[in-house]
This record gives structure tokens, C-alpha cells and sequence, in this order.
């Protein structure tokens, strides 16, 4: 298997064996048991509380709930005071014990995953935050993996937000399975993640990953861009990716002409304003948002002929421009969002309402699906951020993957 799962200390190992050899031999009581999945995402931490049931050894676990909160700002934004990032791990860990009955606390792994936005920090500072979770999660009456607090790769994170799409839409059990593809814009990274069905060009087998799971293996491509989140491509937009010097002025096409702010992301401050009227608007901005993406990112061909769910920020706004229903989502096409960047930045000169970023993120994310992935533009996109009210979140993936090894471990 492609990835190496959390290793357990011995006697946790056992105790899970017995856990779940307990949830398969007992037939008269309900069968639950849950797991806990912390998201430590860039731009914030959010804990899922999956309940799972399992009925016969012989079948998957069932979904049966998810309880799910978040804070803000995210670990990262704690560069220099990790004790006070671990402060907002506790206050979702405490939800945690009010939810789960206190018989089960022991038998409840307890994981964190930290994503873009600690990958993108300096090593210590990074290694730092994750310690201090590490001892609030030891102190918690919860089950605590050995080295189940970590910073997690991009291509696991693609992988597992595939593998919680395709669970919610029936896909991972059914016979004919048509799988659906995903793509993932967070804050500092963005992913694509598919199961090919053609062969691919050579210089797209490079981000082939085996994997498995319920029993079958998969062939996936799956690539994660660093530093191609909406959030890191504002900076890069700027010309601001890496900078430090907090006194100078960030300008670009995209914003406001009259705008002049400052902006907050991975703990430095930045300032930064539009340029003149004359040089604002779509096709400017378009042009230099290319400049961070052309010839940047791999085309494989078959995506333009495949479903893809997309989520997080393309979900987020697309919701914000009233493209779709903020509850239900919705199907558009990658042009619709050409459309809109075009309808927004052209009125940046006359009105200066809502986010002063909605011009650069609608033609950033226009620009990475046309120019970065290469998606026509009549092709479709699924935008969901719920599924069976189950939040499309990598976290299941994750869930089910833990589970899935906890079982296979050797006694
Ligand atoms: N549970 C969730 N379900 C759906 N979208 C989410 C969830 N959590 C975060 N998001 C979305 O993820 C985006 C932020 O990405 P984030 O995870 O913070 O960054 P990164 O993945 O780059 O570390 C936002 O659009 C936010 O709405
Ligand atoms: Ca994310």
C-alpha cells in the first residue's frame, strides 16, 4: 500500500483489535463506534465526529452521523504561540466529549492532519504547534495513534477527499462503478484527483498512485500544487508569495482602483491597493493571473471528458455570486465562472462592495481550470459541500483509511 498508516503502540494495537474483533462478534447489541478527524486546514481547524456501525465483520462500516465544527483563523495563523493554537484544538476536543458517551472515550482514536498551511511554515515552527497538540491529545481521555498528529502529504489528501466523494455517491460499492473525479481549492494548495480510464501521456503517469480500499485497488492520478490555493495565489498574484517586508505595497489589476488594505495569511501582514482605472478590469487581471499559472500545471486529457465534483473555495464562491444555492450547490460549467469574473471585475471601478478580492479569486480559479487543468469550457462541474448531509471534506477518507488499517494491522 502506497501509504504508511499511523503505527500504534502495542498495547493500543490490541485494544483496538479487541475493540472491533467485540463490534463483529456481538450480534445483539447496536454495533457503533466512532472516530474523531481533526482538519487543520490553512485557513482553519474543524473536527469531524464520524459514528460508525458495523453490523458483520464481512461488510464496511456504515456511516451513521457526523458532527462537525470549526474555528478560525487555522494552526498556521499560531506560528509564533503554538501553545495558543493547541487552545483552539482543546475547545473542539471538549465538543468531542460532550458527544461521544464516556464508555466509548478509550476505544476513540483521535488523529489530526495539518494541511497547506503548516506545510508552508518552517519545519520547527510547524513541528512546534504539532507537539503541543500531541500532548493535549495525550492528556485526553481519548484513544491517541502513536505519530497520528502530523502535517499530511498532498497526494493523501487528494486521494481521500476521492475516496469520501465516491463513498457519499455510492460509487466505492457499486458493481459498474463510474467513479467521480475532485477537485479541492483550499486556501495554500488546490488538488485533482481521478481514476483514469484511458492510458495517460507520460508526463502525467508520474502522479499515478495505487491505493485500496474496502477490498479493491485503485489506480489513481492525483496531484497537489503547493502554494496554488486561492488564498497563496492572491500573494502570488501580488507578487507578494514569500515576502516578508511588511512595509511595502502590493498592487495589481484585480482589485479596486481606489483600495488600499491590509491582509493578514500565514501571520504576516500585508498591505496592498488597485492600480490605476485605466489598467483594472477582466482582461488585465486575466492577464496577470496567467503569469502565476501558464505552463505551471499538468493537462491530462481525459479530464475534460469526466465528472468532477469541485469544493471548498470553488464551492465558497460560487455561493458568494449567487451561482448557486448555498445549502443545495448546484451543476455549472467552467464557463459560467469566466462569466461572472468578467461581470465582477468590470464593475470594480463603479462599486466597491463585499469582498475586495472577488475579481482576482473568480479569475484565478477561471484561469486555473482553462489554462492550469485545461477544461473546456462547456465542461461540467458538480459543486457540493454536503452530500446525505455529510460534509465533502477529505476527513471521511481519512476516517475510513484509519479504520481500514487498525483492522488489517498484524496481531
Ligand atoms: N468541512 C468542510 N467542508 C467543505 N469545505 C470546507 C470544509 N472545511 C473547509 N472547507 C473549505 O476549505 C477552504 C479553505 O481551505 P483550507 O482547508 O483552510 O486550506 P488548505 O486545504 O489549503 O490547507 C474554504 O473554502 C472552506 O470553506
Ligand atoms: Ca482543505
Amino acid at each position: 500500500m502506497l501509504f504508511s498508516s499511523c503505527t500504534f503502540l502495542m498495547s493500543q494495537q490490541n485494544h483496538f483489535q479487541n475493540f472491533f474483533s467485540q463490534v463483529s462478534t456481538s450480534l445483539n447489541i447496536s454495533n457503533i463506534f466512532y472516530g474523531i478527524m481533526f482538519d487543520a486546514g490553512s485557513t482553519g481547524t474543524r473536527i469531524h465526529i464520524y459514528t460508525f456501525m458495523q453490523k458483520s465483520s464481512a461488510e464496511p462500516p456504515h456511516l451513521d452521523n457526523e458532527i462537525f465544527e470549526s474555528v478560525k483563523p487555522g494552526l498556521s495563523a499560531y506560528v509564533d504561540q503554538p501553545e495558543q493554537g493547541a487552545e483552539t484544538v482543546r475547545g473542539l476536543l471538549d465538543m468531542a466529549k460532550q458527544t461521544i458517551p464516556s464508555t466509548h472515550w478509550s476505544s476513540t482514536p483521535v488523529v489530526l492532519k495539518a494541511t497547506a498551511g503548516l506545510r508552508l511554515l518552517p519545519e520547527q515552527k510547524a513541528q512546534a504547534l504539532l507537539s503541543e497538540v500531541q500532548e493535549l491529545f495525550e492528556e485526553s481521555p481519548f484513544l491517541v495513534p502513536d505519530e497520528c498528529v502530523s502535517i499530511m502529504n498532498g497526494t493523501y489528501e487528494g486521494i481521500l477527499a476521492w475516496v469520501t466523494i465516491n463513498f457519499l455517491t455510492g460509487q466505492l460499492y457499486d458493481q459498474n462503478q463510474r467513479t467521480v473525479g475532485i477537485l479541492d481549492l483550499g486556501g495554500a494548495s488546490t488538488q485533482i484527483t481521478f481514476l483514469p480510464q484511458s492510458t495517460l501521456k507520460a508526463a502525467s503517469e508520474k502522479y499515478i498512485s495505487p491505493f485500496e480500499m474496502f477490498n479493491r485497488s485503485y489506480k489513481l492520478y492525483t496531484h497537489s500544487y503547493l502554494g496554488f490555493g486561492l488564498k497563496a495565489a492572491r500573494l502570488a498574484i501580488l507578487g507578494a508569495l514569500g515576502g516578508k517586508d511588511e512595509s511595502r505595497m502590493y498592487r495589481s489589476s484585480c482589485l479596486p482602483p481606489s483600495l488600499k488594505a491590509e491582509w493578514k495569511f500565514g501571520g504576516i501582514n500585508y498591505k496592498y491597493g488597485g492600480m490605476a482605472e485605466e489598467v483594472t478590469g477582466f482582461q488585465s487581471c486575466y492577464a496577470e493571473v496567467l503569469k502565476v499559472i501558464r505552463e505551471k500545471l499538468d493537462q491530462p486529457a481525459e479530464i475534460r471528458s469526466r465528472t468532477f465534483y469541485a469544493f471548498s473555495y470553488y464551492y465558497d464562491r460560487a455561493v458568494d455570486t449567487g451561482m448557486i444555492d448555498g445549502d443545495q450547490g448546484g451543476i455549472i460549467l467552467v464557463k459560467d465562472f469566466e462569466m461572472k469574473a468578467n461581470k465582477v471585475c468590470e464593475a470594480l471601478t463603479e462599486t466597491n462592495t463585499g469582498s475586495p478580492f472577488l475579481c482576482m479569486d473568480l479569475t484565478y480559479i477561471t484561469a486555473l481550470l482553462k489554462e492550469g487543468f485545461g477544461f473546456y469550457d462547456h465542461t461540467e462541474l458538480q459543486l457540493k459541500k454536503k452530500v446525505n448531509n455529510i460534509e465533502t471534506s477529505w476527513t471521511l477518507g481519512a476516517a475510513f483509511h484509519l479504520i481500514q488499517s487498525l483492522r488489517t494491522a498484524p496481531e
